[in-house]
């Protein structure tokens, strides 16, 4: 009756939601350009622009790309925050002057409906600031600001060293001096000490190692090497393997971020320690991802069309001799079915097969699927000098097989 391919969606799974979310909102494919001049007031109409040439990707990543923003409060005070309302008090209580935002809930309590700090007059309680960690950038300098300056009354005011109002928290920071010194990557760890599980505190720690350029990286690895290692602890006696264990998550951690461990002054890792045997980590999460069983079954059911792509891609993957392979198709039409029942055939012969997407909507449709800019560690900002971090030592175990949509 029906001599047509008619696309049945049953919304059984957080999948399906997700596939129909992305139908509704990603639109057709269309590119509209237009140069034109601003209008006589110098305005541009960026949400019009917005609207008629959009781009389904991930928003951040456009943001960079493109280099500028895409909301901002200009002036920031516009909306009442704990931060302004801190700097606030500060103008109305001149004895308040001498506390740091870090010790402020000791002495005033946050009103949450009215959005202001009013004199505590209750009995003594322990409050807790947000923390920030120093692959944040200007949050994370703003934090360490907080933490040392007091008495602030604007950002203004923050942000003015001697006199000369700095263009960054960054900059303020390193005039008052605070970032030269190790105390403030010290002082992060330990407060991160008093909440973070011990894998956040290896992750952070390998992002001080890569981001900020500690001078004294033994030093601060012999400070904080207990709370980084309390969940090992538990289940190992011997310092030694506790030791290796921590060493090598980090190196993992710091592999992922395109850095190797021996560039750093830590204790040596002992290959008897490793139960990767030096595999790199990317392989190893590749190597585990699970194929669904229903999804071998998938090949017996591929129409004429998909069977042909099926059939000669495999026979490129098995060969060995490489080759792109572009699959097109309006919406609906099958592809991601070819590509599940691809993925499940190289998966359970036991090889490698990345699934990556340029959106992370698109990739969570794909077992085992990633963002390309996560898996290949592909920059946001691609400026003249932009390269990816993967490592030859991971492309060297690169699959047999890929599917990028
Ligand atoms: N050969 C087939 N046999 C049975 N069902 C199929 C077949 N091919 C596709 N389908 C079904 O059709 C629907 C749409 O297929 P699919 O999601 O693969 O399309 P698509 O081309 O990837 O769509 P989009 O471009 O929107 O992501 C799915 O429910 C899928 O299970």
């Amino acid at each position: 009756m029906f001599n047509c391919h008619i696309n049945v969606e049953v919304c059984s799974s957080i999948k399906a939601v997700k596939y129909l979310y992305k139908y509704i909102y990603k639109g057709h494919d269309r590119a509209s350009f237009r140069i034109d001049q601003p209008d006589a007031d110098g305005n541009i109409d960026e949400i019009k622009k917005y609207v008629d040439a959009r781009w389904v990707t991930p928003p951040e990543a456009m943001w960079r790309i493109f280099g500028f923003p895409l909301c901002a409060n200009d002036p920031p005070k516009a909306s009442k925050s704990m931060l302004t309302e801190y700097f606030k008090a500060n103008q109305n209580h001149p004895w308040a002057r001498n506390i740091l935002y870090k010790d402020f809930p000791g002495r005033f309590t946050w009103q949450k409906g009215k959005k202001y700090w009013k004199e505590r007059v209750e009995r003594y309680q322990i409050g807790r600031i947000v923390s920030a960690n120093p692959s944040e950038g200007e949050r994370y300098y703003l934090c360490v600001l907080l933490n040392h300056v007091a008495g602030k009354t604007s950002y203004e005011d923050l942000l003015t060293v001697d006199g000369r109002l700095c263009g960054s928290f960054r900059e303020a920071a390193e005039r008052l001096g605070l970032i030269e010194a190790d105390n403030t990557l010290d002082d992060c760890l330990t407060e991160a000490e008093q909440w973070a599980m011990p894998c956040s505190l290896r992750r952070l720690f390998a992002t001080i190692l890569v981001h900020c350029e500690p001078g004294d990286v033994r030093g601060l690895w012999d400070r904080h090497f207990e709370p980084m290692s309390d969940d090992y602890r538990r289940s190992h006696t011997c310092r030694i393997e506790v030791e290796q264990m921590v060493l090598l998550d980090i190196r993992g951690m710091l592999q992922s971020m395109g850095k190797d461990i021996a560039d750093f002054s830590l204790p040596c890792i002992d290959d008897a320690f490793d139960p990767t045997e030096g595999e790199a980590r990317e392989v190893i999460e590749e190597s585990n991802v699970d194929f669904d069983i229903n999804d071998t079954k998938l090949a017996s059911s591929l129409n004429l069309e998909q069977r042909v792509a099926y059939n000669e891609i495999l026979a490129s993957v098995e060969r060995g001799d490489g080759g792109v392979f572009f699959v097109d198709g309006p919406g609906g039409t099958g592809k991601t079915f070819l590509y599940r029942a691809l993925l499940a055939k190289v998966r359970s012969k036991g090889n490698i097969a990345i699934a990556t997407a340029t959106s992370g909507v698109a990739a969570s449709i794909m077992p085992g699927g990633r963002t390309a800019q996560s898996r290949f560690k592909i920059p946001l900002s691609c400026d003249d000098g932009a390269s990816c971090t993967f490592t030859k030592q991971r492309l060297i175990m690169t699959p047999g097989f890929r599917i990028t949509c």
